[in-house]
């Protein structure tokens, strides 16, 4: 395992206040607002109080996320206690090329400096000062994939990102070799196809990376990674917080990797927990991310992580016992566990907390890409009208109206997959909405059943979990975009799981703020405070947090248990429409 490159300063550029003396408010996020470039929407959002908040950015003292989703690039700024000062994004699409999902690094590094532009405009109009220096900052993404480099730090081959399904002989091979669940979308299993499918770049491999793991060696110069991103390329033993001894060798003891001229273990980035020291960021680093050159080198850096780590930190949820919820272009649900599961079982994968802990994991591949083109299409249509509606109020409009639907949605089934989707065994994607005979289409059934199909994978996914594996999980704590209208989504997950689903205000823009957080807490261990994780969450910044809690309504959850039931039984239909339709 490699950390090359720079040598590592220890203490932030422009010296940060103990947190407790951070500006605080009584909640931690003020900022319920999408983040955007617009000054519109940015404009409408609660600000921080004005004078300290602009006394915290200018003073150096503010944390910067930064998290690069599936369909947006993130960039949230807040002050220690986790409230909101700004925020920035980027949209951005991954595309099928030659049979790949993929996107380009150029677009990484041009999206990452498009989202802090925006971020830096919004603090110019929020709080009429300019962002010169922070105390820390992080950066997340999606995980998994594939990113291999050669020694000159090329890439070999493009991005392969978590969303392709090629890497079946792969993950199988891995799997039955480790005795335990080793996903498609797995770095590892993605260098193990390349291997199995005698690609000519493989011998030439010196490094591999993820996303989040790569903007963070374009910013810090090192070559580290967050032990919750780590565990999504390799396993990780929970004991001693590095990749899997044992199971690095079972990789080496694998014919098919007998002739190749690397060790894994080399290849493999470091892994770091939280709080541990991951870099500052270098001058490059800084004149990359603002080429305005406004922003100053020095700020301590997180170990970056991956979506699923910021989730946690996003929801409090990084002590065993505690759920949490993703979803946006995919969906996952997460169970931080008390040991490990004595389970191989092809729906849970195993990852870790930013803190090390072992987490069960229901991952789906499909959630809102399929609602977002049919919302759309909606849109296009009431556009014909001559009707003007904003993204944010046509999804409003939309997901309530789904409300009026009893919650098996009259039998209209919704197959939502833009991609395969692991989770219930459909190798490609093809998108299907089927009904019964003499059920006629109605929109808000129609709704309700896109919204049914969004969390259908996860809903049987966690069928697993809690009823045969017995995991026990009292509330599930959720975020992503889907949730940014309120109650909707959160009562149909509710009803979908038969589990409480808590959300937040932030719940909209969560992954990027549990960067920033993620980068508060290695502020605060630079200067030498101890706290670990889940104590500086809960103590300094959940403690005044206010959620919205929805339990599942007896209806319906027995309307979505018989929706999913149908929904399962003609899982075939699904399979067999990406044998037909090519
Ligand atoms: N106002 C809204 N109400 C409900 N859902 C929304 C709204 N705005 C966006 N979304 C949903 O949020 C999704 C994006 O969620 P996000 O967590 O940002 O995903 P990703 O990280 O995959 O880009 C969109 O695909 C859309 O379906
Ligand atoms: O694969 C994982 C987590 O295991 C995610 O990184 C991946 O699904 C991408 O998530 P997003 O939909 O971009 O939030």
């Amino acid at each position: 395992m490699t950390d090359p490159v720079h040598p590592m300063a220890t203490s932030p550029a422009v010296p940060a206040p103990a947190v407790s003396e951070a500006a605080g408010h009584p909640v931690p996020v003020t900022d319920p607002a999408p983040v955007t470039a617009s000054a519109t929407e940015a404009d409408t959002a609660p600000a921080a109080d004005p004078t300290t908040a602009a006394e915290v950015i200018s003073s150096g003292r503010a944390l910067l996320g930064i998290e690069l989703g599936s369909t947006r690039i993130k960039a949230v700024l807040i002050d220690p206690a986790g409230t909101v000062l700004a925020s920035g994004a980027h949209a951005w699409e991954n595309r099928l090329i030659d049979g790949i999902w993929t996107y380009g690094l150029d677009e990484v590094v041009s999206g990452v400096q498009a989202a802090y532009a925006a971020l830096a405009e919004d603090v110019r109009e929020r709080h009429a000062t300019e962002l010169t220096a922070l105390a820390g900052l992080g950066v997340s993404a999606m995980m998994h994939g594939y990113l291999a480099f050669d020694a000159d730090g090329e890439l070999l081959v493009p991005f392969r990102t978590w969303r392709n399904t090629t890497t079946g002989s792969a993950s199988a091979m891995l799997s039955e070799a480790f005795g335990r669940n080793i996903p498609l979308r797995w770095s590892v299993s993605h260098l193990l196809h390349a291997v199995l499918e005698g690609e000519e770049h493989v011998a030439r491999i010196a490094h591999l990376n993820t996303l989040a793991g790569h903007v963070h060696e374009l910013l810090s110069g090192r070559r580290v990674l967050g032990i919750g991103d780590a565990s999504g390329m390799f396993p990780i033993d929970a004991a001693t917080h590095e990749y899997d001894e044992r199971l690095l060798d079972a990789f080496a003891g694998l014919d098919a990797v007998r002739e190749v001229p690397w060790d894994l273990r080399e290849l493999l980035p470091r892994p770091l927990v939280a709080g541990e020291a991951a870099g500052t960021l270098t001058a490059d680093g800084a004149a990359l991310l603002d080429p305005t050159g406004a922003l100053r080198p020095g700020a301590v850096m997180a170990p970056p992580e991956g979506d699923a780590g910021t989730g946690m930190v996003a929801t409090n949820s990084v002590r065993p016992r505690t759920g949490n919820v993703s979803a946006g272009t995919s969906a996952f649900a997460m169970v931080v566990l008390e040991s490990d599961l004595p389970t191989a079982r092809e729906e849970i994968d195993l990852v870790a907390t930013p803190a090390g802990d072992a987490v069960a994991m229901i991952h789906t591949n499909n959630c809102t890409g399929d609602l977002d083109q049919w919302l759309g299409l909606l849109g296009e249509a009431a556009a014909l009208t001559g009707a003007q509606v904003d993204r944010d109020e046509l999804f409003r409009l939309l997901f309530t109206a789904a409300l009026d639907a009893p919650a098996d949605a009259d039998g209209l089934l919704v197959y939502n997959y833009l991609s395969g989707e692991h989770q219930t065994g459909v190798a490609t994607g093809r998108p299907m909405v089927v009904r019964p005979e003499g059920v006629g289409l109605v929109l808000a059934p129609f709704l309700r059943a896109q919204l049914n199909g969004a969390f259908a994978a996860l809903a049987a996914g966690m069928r697993v979990l809690l009823r045969d594996e017995g995991v026990v999980c009292d509330e599930m704590f959720a975020h992503g975009g889907i949730f940014t209208t309120r109650g909707v989504a959160q009562q149909v997950l509710a009803d979908a799981l038969g589990v409480p689903v808590a959300v937040a205000e932030s719940a909209g823009e969560g992954g990027a703020w549990g960067m920033a957080v993620l980068a508060g807490h290695a502020v605060a261990r630079a200067q030498g405070d101890g706290a670990a994780l889940a104590d500086h969450l809960a103590q300094r910044i959940f403690a005044d947090l206010e959620l919205t809690t929805l339990a599942p309504d007896s209806e319906g959850q027995a309307g979505y248990a018989r929706w999913l039931d149908r929904y399962l039984a003609a899982l075939p239909v699904e399979r067999l429409a990406g044998e037909l339709i090519v």
